[in-house]
């Protein structure tokens, strides 16, 4: 059988993305639809799984699992797909409160190797809102351990 045939049929088990207590499921794909088919979109894929929430001061949040085809170092994940969450997840969150933008510029600080096949957490905060330039930050965690941090400062289109 071919290897990607194993890795397939291995990655086809239920990850557990349940969110914290306080977390209330968040419907993104009806909020910003097709925005999402490149990291999220597939639930049950091999690359990206996830599912996102928003607290109780509506700052969004995403557990995110990621599978072989993010690999970049043995067992851990690219670079680009570790932008690729913080892309989108930074972006959607200045839409979630309420500002449609696409992301200007995005500055990723890589602090530890993500490990795959391991579920995390992605924070994130609207900081700032000046005209049209919304600042967002996001963290990529697992318990103690920080594998990511980003500033994406995120630019409203006119007439949406
Ligand atoms: C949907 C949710 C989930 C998916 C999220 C996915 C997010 C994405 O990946 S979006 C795709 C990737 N992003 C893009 O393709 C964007 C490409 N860039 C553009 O379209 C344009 O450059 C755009 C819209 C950002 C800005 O262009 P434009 O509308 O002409 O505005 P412009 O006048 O240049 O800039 C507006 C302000 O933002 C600032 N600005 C714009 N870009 C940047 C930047 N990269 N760095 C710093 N400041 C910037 C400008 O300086 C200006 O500031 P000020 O008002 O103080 O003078």
């Amino acid at each position: 059988m071919p290897n990607s045939t194993v890795l397939k049929a291995c990655e086809q088990t239920e990850i557990d993305l349940s969110g914290a207590a306080d977390w209330v499921p968040f419907d993104a794909p009806a909020l910003v639809g097709d925005s999402l088919r490149f990291v999220s979109g597939d639930s049950r894929g091999d690359r990206f799984r996830a599912r996102y929430y928003r607290d109780a001061e509506q700052h969004l949040h995403a557990r995110f699992w990621l599978g072989p085809e993010a690999e970049g170092p043995p067992g851990h994940a690219h670079g680009g797909a570790v932008a690729a969450i913080m892309d989108e997840a930074l972006g959607l969150a200045a839409w979630a409160a309420g500002y449609p933008i696409v992301v200007g510029n995005l500055n990723v600080s890589f602090r530890n190797m993500l490990p795959l096949r391991k579920v995390v957490t992605v924070e994130s905060r609207v900081v700032s809102v000046e005209g049209r330039k919304i600042m967002v930050h996001g963290r990529i965690f697992r318990g103690e351990k920080t594998f990511a941090e980003a500033q994406c400062l995120c630019i409203t289109i006119p007439g949406k």
